[in-house]
Order: structure tokens, then sequence, then C-alpha cells
């Protein structure tokens, strides 16, 4: 079998992208999924993409993390609307359709504002926070996370009791000024820290607004900058919530397996 595909980066957060219209790609094969997104035996990337037709929308966007698990990713849900854009399915707005259910997304000068799902609320972990954004994140204020053992403790909190039997994706977070913060994530699913986390830095922007009245956080990122925008309810949901930034095509190639 041979694949074309793009690859995708959003703050260093890295996609296989494959224009999956016709629906040959063998979605239930997760081994070749593994394989494709393998740094060392593969194409590499911390996840792989589909875009596919949906009556309805634009297209649906069907993910999978690096070991073939499936969750919603934000970061690629903007690179699907770049790669959407690139493949002309969609001009300068986009509708679809993602495992958690429909977004809508504007792009201007190459950022993605993406839409994201409403969060119905911010729990209390001891001192720490869980919060859904699409995909579970525990989120830990630190005091320095340049320095900070993210994988370490990241996989300690992934697969500790509170998160069986699915685990979660783990932020630590450290406050730069009023209104910014930079955020380091253990991914689920990648199973390692990644350059960034779109669903992960909207659940610490979301925190660190809610404990400051704000309703526009700048992130920092090993991969570059974010910003996420909402509006918080005084029932403690948060609605009309975007996670801007860029998204780049970075190459394209065709895989064929030498190997039977
Ligand atoms: N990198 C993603 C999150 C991908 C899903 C996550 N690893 C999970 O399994 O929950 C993002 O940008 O949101």
């Amino acid at each position: 079998m041979e694949i074309s595909f793009y690859k995708y980066q959003g703050t260093g957060n890295d996609f296989v992208m494959i224009d999956d219209r016709s629906e040959v790609f063998p979605d239930a094969d997760l081994p070749l999924v593994q394989q494709l997104c393998d740094r060392k035996f593969g194409i590499g990337a911390d996840g792989l993409i589909l875009i596919r037709n949906k009556e309805g929308f634009d297209f649906e966007m069907v993910y999978f993390n690096a070991d073939g698990s499936q969750s919603m990713c934000g970061n690629g849900a903007r690179c699907a609307v770049a790669f959407s854009n690139f493949l002309g399915i969609v001009d300068e707005q986009a509708s679809f359709l993602a495992i958690d259910g429909p977004h809508h997304a504007k792009i201007k000068d190459g950022i993605i504002s993406l839409g994201m799902g409403e969060v119905k609320s911010i729990s209390n972990m001891g001192q720490d926070f869980f919060v859904n954004t699409g995909s579970p994140h525990h989120v830990r204020f630190v005091e320095n996370v340049d320095k900070y053992p993210v994988v370490e403790i990241g996989s300690e909190i992934r697969y500790s009791a509170a998160y069986e039997p699915k685990g979660t994706n783990v932020n630590f977070v450290t406050p730069l000024s009023s209104d910014q913060i930079h955020v380091r994530t253990y991914e689920r699913g990648v199973e390692n820290e990644t350059l960034s986390c779109g669903t992960g830095v909207t659940a610490c922007a979301l925190v660190y607004g809610y404990q400051n009245s704000l309703n526009e956080v700048s992130i920092k990122t090993q991969g570059g900058n974010l910003k996420v925008k909402f509006t918080a309810a005084s029932d403690g949901s948060f609605k009309n919530i975007k996670l801007i930034g860029p998204a780049e095509r970075v190459f394209e190639g065709k895989w064929k397996s030498i190997h039977q």
C-alpha cells in the first residue's frame, strides 16, 4: 500500500496528515498508525489525522495519538483546518466534526482560531485541578516549569489510581505575568512530553483565567505561543472558547513499506 501524506505542526505538536476523502486508509489497522508515527521506524509524529467527508460539515477530522488511541486534539484540529484550506475544501471559515462534537474555525493570516466545545466545570484534585476540554487534563501549578521533571511526575499522575482506567494528560503551569502562563504537557497516547498541547493549554488557561477573572490568556509552550479566549458563566461553565495560533505545512511525501 502506498500512502500520500503531508506533515503539519502546530506550535511543535506534529502530525501526519492524510487526505482520506476516498476512505481508503485502513483506520482499524492501529499497528500501521503506530508505525507511521514512529520517530525511528516511520515518518514520525505525535499523532495522525485523516480528513474525511461528512454530511452537514466541511469535513470530519479523525484523530489518532501516536499509539493508535483516539481523543480530541486541539493543535491537530488547527492543523486539520489549515490542511483543508490547502486542499481547497474550505476558505476562511470551516465547520467540522471531531470525536468530541462539532467545531467551527476561522483562518486569518495563517492564524487559526478554533472554537472548542463548552466546558462544564473545573474540578479540584487536592491542590491541583481537572478539566475536560474534549480530552482529559490534570493541571498543576509549579514554581519553575522550566526545571520541572515533566515526564517523571506526568507519567506518575497519568497512571495514578484517580484516573484509571483511561488515564489523563498532565499539564504543569507557571504564571509569567498577570495574563500569561508557561505550560508543559505530558501527553497520554504519546506517553511523553510534547512541545505543545492545544486542549491542555486550553484547560490551563481556563483555570488561570477563572482564578484571576480574565477572559483571555496568553500561553508560552515549548514549541511557540498560543492564546485562549473564553466566556465564564456564573454556574462555573465556560463558553465561546477559542484556541488561537499558527499551523504550518512542513513537508509532503509518499510512504510505502519495503517490508511485507
Ligand atoms: N495534542 C493534543 C491532545 C491529543 C489527545 C491526548 N493525547 C489524549 O489522548 O487525550 C492537543 O493539541 O490537544
